[in-house]
């Protein structure tokens, strides 16, 4: 079988227009990153798509409590918010990747798989949130919010603004990984862990049970490439490149970078939590675990960057 890429879609990629984007614009949004992995699998990759949901998993609750606000409806749990946007993004990503095949004539089928992901109730980052969900504010609007909303924790995301954020425990196992793995080796590109997965304990008689919280899709992204032994991991997010002094006039896009490198760069905080961090821990434990190589990209560069031409390449 050909080498194994996974490929990460940032939620945050998908919205152009910070929760005023409708259904179809989403779609045209999956419709473009489909055109570049449709041409990854031209060129004869096996390809596994993961996404987020940042941005669509807050809109959703968002209406979930205004609904309840305004006419008294039952509010959606935020872990059934996540359930359903991996069902809503699975749906649009397998539908635009399906119509783009059979365009281009490429016999590959595609699947989605509900994925729950184990997480520990004891994991210390539900007492501590730090996953931005929903639409970016500004501070006068954020400070609006927690008048209204004490309990809400916003916070500053990369110079985009401010968002509420949610606890996010970190990935243990992926509930469904045979499954996943039965459909790649018979062939299908396969959509999984969207959103992070949806977040689930296992209690003592081995039963699941849903949790509120949401999962980082790169740390989930990074267990599934484990789980199937990916060789690559891209992770297609807002910018071209992984930058140092990110924002700053002394901005510097970094194309190859060691392992050490990286390290060096986490310490010295080029990597804001909650965005770019998650990304390069993720990366870097790919690395440390069975992977060869890292990309991080925006989606419209996807094709250049397996190329090595654009891209920040992360290798060992
Ligand atoms: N050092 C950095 N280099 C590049 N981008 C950064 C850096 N630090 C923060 N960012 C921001 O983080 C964003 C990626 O995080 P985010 O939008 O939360 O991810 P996602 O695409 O998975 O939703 C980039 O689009 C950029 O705006
Ligand atoms: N769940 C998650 O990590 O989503 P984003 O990639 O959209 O932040």
């Amino acid at each position: 079988m050909e080498k194994l890429v996974i490929v990460a879609i940032g939620g945050n990629s998908l919205v152009r227009d910070n929760g005023r984007d409708t259904i179809q614009d989403q779609y045209e949004a999956v419709c473009e990153t489909a055109v570049n992995i449709a041409d990854m699998v031209e060129a004869g990759y096996n390809v596994v798509v993961t996404h987020g949901n940042g941005p669509q998993v807050g809109f959703g609750l968002r209406r979930s409590e205004i609904a309840n606000e305004i006419a008294g409806m039952p509010e959606v749990p935020l872990v059934n918010c996540g359930a359903d946007t991996q069902g809503g993004i699975g749906y649009q990503i397998q539908q635009a990747l399906t119509n783009e095949f059979a365009q281009r004539g490429i016999n590959k089928k595609v699947a989605t798989v509900i994925t729950q992901v184990e997480v520990s109730k004891d994991d210390p980052n539900f007492k501590n949130p730090t996953k931005p969900v929903g639409a970016f504010y500004t501070l006068e609007q954020s400070e609006e919010m927690k008048k209204e909303h004490p309990d809400w924790i916003f916070i500053e995301d990369s110079g985009r603004g401010y968002r509420r954020v949610v606890p996010s425990p970190k990935p243990i196992d992926i509930v469904e990984k045979d499954a996943i793995k039965t459909l790649i080796n018979s062939g299908f590109v396969v959509i999984a862990v969207g959103g992070g997965g949806i977040p689930v304990v296992k209690s003592d008689n081995n039963t699941y049970q849903g949790i509120d919280a949401v999962i980082d899709k790169d740390f989930a992204t990074s267990l599934l490439a484990d789980q199937v032994n990916a060789e690559t991991l891209i992770i297609t997010t807002g910018v071209s490149r992984v930058c140092i002094n990110f924002g700053k006039p002394n901005q510097l896009a970094l194309e190859k970078i060691s392992v050490e490198e990286t390290k060096q760069y986490v310490l010295e905080n080029h990597f804001p939590p909650g965005s770019m961090l998650p990304k390069i821990e993720a990366s870097l434990s790919f690395l440390e675990n069975n992977g060869t190589r890292v990309i991080i990209t925006n989606p419209e560069s996807l094709k250049d960057a397996i190329n090595e031409n654009a891209g920040t390449h992360i290798v060992k």
